[in-house]
Order: structure tokens, then C-alpha cells, then sequence
């Protein structure tokens, strides 16, 4: 695998403060090159993620036997098992709205005695995320277009609910000598996604061009990433990049990956405004729950070779 030299220079939006004319610029500008900005100031303390981390290390660290009453073939499926997106990742995940209840049904399968720890903490997180991810697509859609907020937030975005991915990598031991997919390439099959990485990093973006970019771990701050659902109801113009996560470090490597979705229900179409006037459509109309159908089938064992995206699923002339 090729070693990626460069970082990416993506702009830092406070989150908790208006956003001047000069960081929507930077924010559009970086939407539709990237697809990945930062954002800080998101209100989640250094100590809510410590917490995170050692609750979730604790069901990492359970025997498989126990993690696989919550895995694919069980009635809960929360947890994906080493060797479904790649061997060195395994995942819990914590669906809204209410995100109390979905991490309590885990950990009840999970542990002997009962524990209110990581629901209370996961209920923390997933009520800090939805609000950040609501006050995330209404300054994209700021930097979409004057007014855009006002015209389409409420219409077509008031229905929108989250899911949370909790990571675990764990990777090989020759891991320094060769540098090894932790993730392999993808999209996001997501409005938006919020992404925590520790600070070992390991986060890349593909360049238009289709190298490899580093997207550093920086203090105190969050990923954003456009997912293939606002990509295409933004008719193409907020980019849903590819991206992977390498692991060049033999150490665990640790994140939290929150999903902002469309309701499943959703008729996805971008409005004539966006698309602009020359009226140049690229994405057909299309339900969200057939998109990510598609998706699910298409990628059963092969995860890490994601050919089929919304392009392929909706794209005029592809
Ligand atoms: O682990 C990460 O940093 C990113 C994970 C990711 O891209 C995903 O789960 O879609
Ligand atoms: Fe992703």
C-alpha cells in the first residue's frame, strides 16, 4: 500500500458562535473539494470522552462469546464482529433517539450484573451529537446558499435522526513496517457524520485526483464529513468523499463515528434551487431506504471495496 505523505488543509468552524462571511466561504469552498472540515467548541468534555473510552473498553475487552450475543446473528445486532469491515475492526453501535435504551439493550445481553453507567453516558453523547449535527447542516446549508437554511431546514431536514458506531482497532503486530487498512475505502451512507478520532489519527481522505490524504487528529476538535445523502440531494455539489482509516501505529486505535440520516421514508430530490439554474440534474429521485438497501447488498463480504454508491444507484448518465 502506498504511503500517504500529505495532510489536508481543512478549515475550523466554531460551532458555538455565527459563522462570518470569510469561514463560509472556507466552508463551502472546503465542502466541495473535500467533503471534510473541523469543527470546535462542539461542547463535549476531554472527560465525557475519557469516560467513553474506558466504558467501551470494557466490552472490547469481553470474550468474543460474549460480544456475539449482541453480533449479526443475534436479535440485537449491535456488534460487528473482527473480519466484516476488515480483521482489525469491531464495533458496537448505539442507535437514536433513544440512545439510553439501545446502548442498555447491549449492555443487558452483554454483562452479569446491571449497569446504568455507559446508557446514562451514551444518552449524554447521542443528545450532544444530534444537536451538533442539526447545527452542522444548517451552516452547510449556509454555505450552500443565502437563505437555504431558512427555505429548506425545516422541510426537509426536521426528520432526521442519528446513529452512533463506537470503534475498536486492534491492529497486527508487523503494523510499523507495513501500514495496514484499518477501514477500508468508502463513502458514508450519511447526511453528515461527526467523527471522534483518538489522537494516534490515522483518518484519510481521496483526492479528486485519488491520493491519499492524512486528516490529522487535532485537540479538542471534531471531523465532519458529507455523506452520500446530502451529496446527492445537494445535486452533487457538497462532495461525499471516499475515505479509509490506516493504522501505522501497533496500538489500538479508538473512535466514535455518528451518522446523521434521512428518515428511511424520505423522497431524496434536490430542489430546483439548489440544482441551480442551468438545471443540470445529476441525481434521480430516490428513497432513502432503497439506497441503503442498495447498499447493504452490495457490500455483504466486501466491505472494503465499495464500488457501488449513489452514483451508481441514481446517477443520470453513469
Ligand atoms: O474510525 C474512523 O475514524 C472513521 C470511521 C468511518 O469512516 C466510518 O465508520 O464510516
Ligand atoms: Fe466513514
Amino acid at each position: 500500500m502506498a504511503e500517504s505523505q500529505t495532510t489536508v488543509e481543512l478549515p475550523v468552524l466554531d460551532i458555538s458562535q455565527p459563522l462570518s462571511t470569510s469561514k463560509l466561504s472556507a466552508l463551502s469552498a472546503a465542502c466541495k473539494e473535500w467533503g471534510f472540515f473541523y469543527i470546535t467548541n462542539h461542547g463535549v468534555s476531554k472527560d465525557l470522552y475519557r469516560k467513553l473510552h474506558s466504558l467501551s473498553n470494557h466490552l472490547f475487552n469481553l470474550p468474543y462469546e460474549t460480544k456475539v450475543k449482541v453480533g449479526p446473528f443475534s436479535s440485537i445486532k449491535t456488534y460487528t464482529p473482527h473480519f466484516i469491515a476488515s480483521p482489525f475492526f469491531e464495533s458496537f453501535r448505539v442507535s437514536g433517539p433513544d440512545f439510553s435504551s439501545s446502548a442498555q439493550s447491549s449492555v443487558e445481553a452483554l454483562l452479569k450484573e446491571p449497569n446504568s453507567d455507559f446508557s446514562e453516558t451514551l444518552k449524554e453523547y447521542g443528545r450532544k451529537m444530534t444537536e451538533l449535527s442539526k447545527a452542522i447542516v444548517q451552516v452547510v446549508l449556509m454555505s450552500l446558499g443565502k437563505d437555504f437554511q431558512k427555505k429548506f431546514y425545516e422541510s426537509e431536514f426536521s426528520k432526521c435522526h442519528g446513529y452512533l458506531r463506537i470503534i475498536n482497532y486492534s491492529p497486527p503486530e508487523n503494523v510499523v513496517e507495513k501500514q495496514v487498512e484499518g477501514l477500508g475505502m468508502h463513502t458514508d451512507m450519511s447526511c453528515v457524520t461527526i467523527v471522534y478520532q483518538d489522537e494516534i489519527g490515522g483518518l484519510q481522505v481521496r483526492s479528486k485526483e485519488g491520493t491519499w490524504m492524512d486528516i490529522n487528529s487535532c485537540e479538542d476538535t471534531l471531523v465532519v464529513n458529507i455523506g452520500d445523502l446530502m451529496h446527492a440531494w445537494s445535486n452533487g455539489r457538497l462532495r461525499s468523499s471516499e475515505h479509509r482509516v490506516v493504522l501505522k501505529r501497533n496500538a489500538n486505535r479508538f473512535s466514535l463515528a455518528f451518522f446523521w440520516c434521512f428518515e428511511d421514508e424520505k423522497n431524496i430530490s434536490a430542489p430546483d434551487e439548489v440544482v441551480g439554474e442551468e438545471d443540470n440534474r445529476v441525481y434521480k429521485t430516490f428513497i432513502c431506504k432503497d439506497y441503503l438497501r442498495f447498499r447493504e447488498s452490495s457490500e455483504k463480504g466486501k466491505f472494503e471495496k465499495v464500488g457501488f454508491t449513489v452514483k451508481q444507484f441514481a446517477g443520470i448518465n453513469s
